[in-house]
């Protein structure tokens, strides 16, 4: 890999056992762990290299603990993020309520983070549709609301872990592309105050 190098700090947030810690092992090591689950404390940090395009991109990851005993440290972790990969379990509804809470936090606080939707599990509605508690289109309809885009993954089959990954990558660096030429030509504009508007609107 060659070309300029991009750092990302990336967080991922959820409730507890949504599966982050997994989704992070299937994109940074290929694998899916079995056996007891383990919940995180804390947080944890990875940091993957790849490329988009000519560019070498680090994204680092933070993965953090689900628990609401951790809920002050999210904050932590999330602060000078660039994107949220906030998770919800597809057979969980309560677990999209506590998605909306991160997304609300984010919007507040941390207004220059994209947000990445997450549903996880979807390997769990291959096997039996009837175990989908959170619609697409609902989540679909606020995906769109909040400007975030929405993603089914599962960390047991990959099914679209690498995609979700590369797309914030790709998101970033697009980004830094558009404000390196408006700082170099001067231009001021009021898009800027968030800088995912031109990118969501060429997407
Ligand atoms: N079938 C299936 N199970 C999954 C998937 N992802 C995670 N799991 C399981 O869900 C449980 C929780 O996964 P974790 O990745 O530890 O969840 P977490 O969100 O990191 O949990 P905390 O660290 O407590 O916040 C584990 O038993 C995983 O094996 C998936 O895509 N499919």
């Amino acid at each position: 890999m060659s070309g300029p190098r991009v750092d990302v700090k990336v967080v991922m947030l959820g409730k507890e056992y949504v599966g982050k810690t997994s989704l992070v092992e299937r994109y940074v090591h290929d694998r899916f762990l079995v056996g007891p689950y383990q919940n995180t404390i804390g947080a944890a940090f990875v940091a993957k290299v790849m490329s988009v395009g000519d560019r070498t991109v680090t994204l680092g990851i933070w993965d953090t603990a689900g628990s609401e005993r951790y809920e002050a440290m999210g904050r932590m972790y999330y602060r000078g993020a660039k994107a949220a990969i906030v998770c919800y379990d597809l057979t969980d509804s309560s677990s999209f309520e506590r998605a909306k809470f991160w997304v609300k936090e984010l919007r507040n606080l941390e207004e220059g983070c994209q947000i990445y939707l997450c549903g996880t599990k979807s390997d769990l509605l291959e096997e039996d549709r009837r175990r989908r508690r959170v619609d697409f289109h609902d989540v679909q309809d606020y995906a769109d609301n909040i400007k975030a885009q929405l993603f089914e993954t599962s960390s047991k089959t990959g099914q679209s872990v690498d995609e979700l990954f590369q797309k914030v990558a790709e998101d970033y660096v697009s980004v830094a592309a558009f404000q390196v030429m408006t700082e170099d030509k001067g231009v001021d504009l009021g898009q800027k105050a968030n800088p995912y508007f031109y990118n969501c609107c060429h997407h």
